[in-house]
């Protein structure tokens, strides 16, 4: 069997570690190399409370992508690096799994079109939970009948980005069912500024972090005398490996970027 071989960036993480668990349950998938901030030239294994692999570690995406022979990043970081590593394996023609949120809308279409003009496929998915690509999808229906729409996302305290990228993407796929409207009074106004929340194109996000948090959110529409919620959460970051799994085996075949697993779900 050909195994699909494996860079994992971001592998000392909370999500790079639950990725090399579900490395480590698939036969199909090798471990080639380990990224991150430091213990260059170790081995994973050597890391305590990490799968036994014996993949050398890299701090440095060229060295790492020089050095083995890789068909996949799972890139697992944050905003500036993930976008940065995304960039560097199409240009080495390793295709990204991108979990990473945060990027810009300008860094994404810098991404898509470098991927088409390679010809490298790339996935990046602000959500890779089956249950919260669903909560989008029933949103975007939800919202052709509903066009008052609040959203409120709740993760960990040590998360970096806000709004997360799943609320950004539910507002994304809202806006193409949704006629652009201003929501609540029109002269509503802010006694303390952020009350409101963010403003996408008259849709208010609002976010919450908390320790003991995992990855929440709650899509709240409101219409005359009734409300509808849509809500998801993620207890354990286990939620997130079989949209990885899905988006590798599918990333083989493809010779563009795809964003969003609803895309490459049937
Ligand atoms: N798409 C999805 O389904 C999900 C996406 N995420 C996203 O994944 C990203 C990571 O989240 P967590 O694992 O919670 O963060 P974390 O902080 O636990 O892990 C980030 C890892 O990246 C490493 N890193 C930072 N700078 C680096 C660099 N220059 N080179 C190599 N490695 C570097 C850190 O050392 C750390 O091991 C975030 O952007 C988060 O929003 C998180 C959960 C689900
Ligand atoms: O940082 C996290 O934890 C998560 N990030 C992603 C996001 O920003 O939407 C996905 C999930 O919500 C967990």
């Amino acid at each position: 069997m050909n195994k699909v071989k494996v860079v994992v960036a971001g592998f000392r993480g909370r999500m790079g570690s639950e990725a090399l668990r579900m490395i480590e349950k698939h036969d199909d998938l090798e471990l080639v190399a380990g990224l991150d901030m430091d213990n260059a030239g170790q081995k994973v294994k050597d890391i305590s409370g990490l799968p036994d692999f014996d993949a050398t570690i890299y701090t440095d995406i060229n060295q790492c992508l020089q050095d083995v022979q890789a068909d996949v990043l799972i890139d697992l970081t944050t905003p500036e690096v993930g976008y940065l590593h995304t960039k560097t394996a199409i240009e080495y023609g390793v295709r990204p799994v991108v979990g990473t949120t945060g990027f810009t809308s300008e860094q994404l279409e810098e991404l898509t079109d470098l991927a088409e003009e390679r010809g490298v496929g790339a996935v990046i998915a602000p959500n890779f939970a089956i249950g919260a690509v669903l909560m989008m999808e029933f949103s975007k229906w939800a919202a052709k009948y509903f066009p008052d729409v609040e959203i409120i996302e709740k993760h960990h305290d040590q998360k970096l980005d806000a709004p997360s990228g799943t609320a950004v993407k539910t507002a994304e796929l809202i806006k193409e069912e949704r006629q652009s409207k201003q929501q609540g009074h029109p002269d509503e106004k802010e006694t303390i500024p952020g009350a409101r929340g963010a403003d996408v194109d008259g849709m208010h996000i609002h976010s919450v972090r908390l320790p003991g948090l995992v990855a929440h959110q709650e899509v709240i529409f409101g219409g005359p005398g009734e409300n509808l919620t849509i809500k998801h959460d993620s207890f354990h970051r286990e939620s997130f490996m079989s949209g990885i799994k899905l988006s590798i085996d599918h990333v083989m075949k493809l010779d563009i970027l795809v964003y969003g697993l609803e895309n490459l779900l049937e």
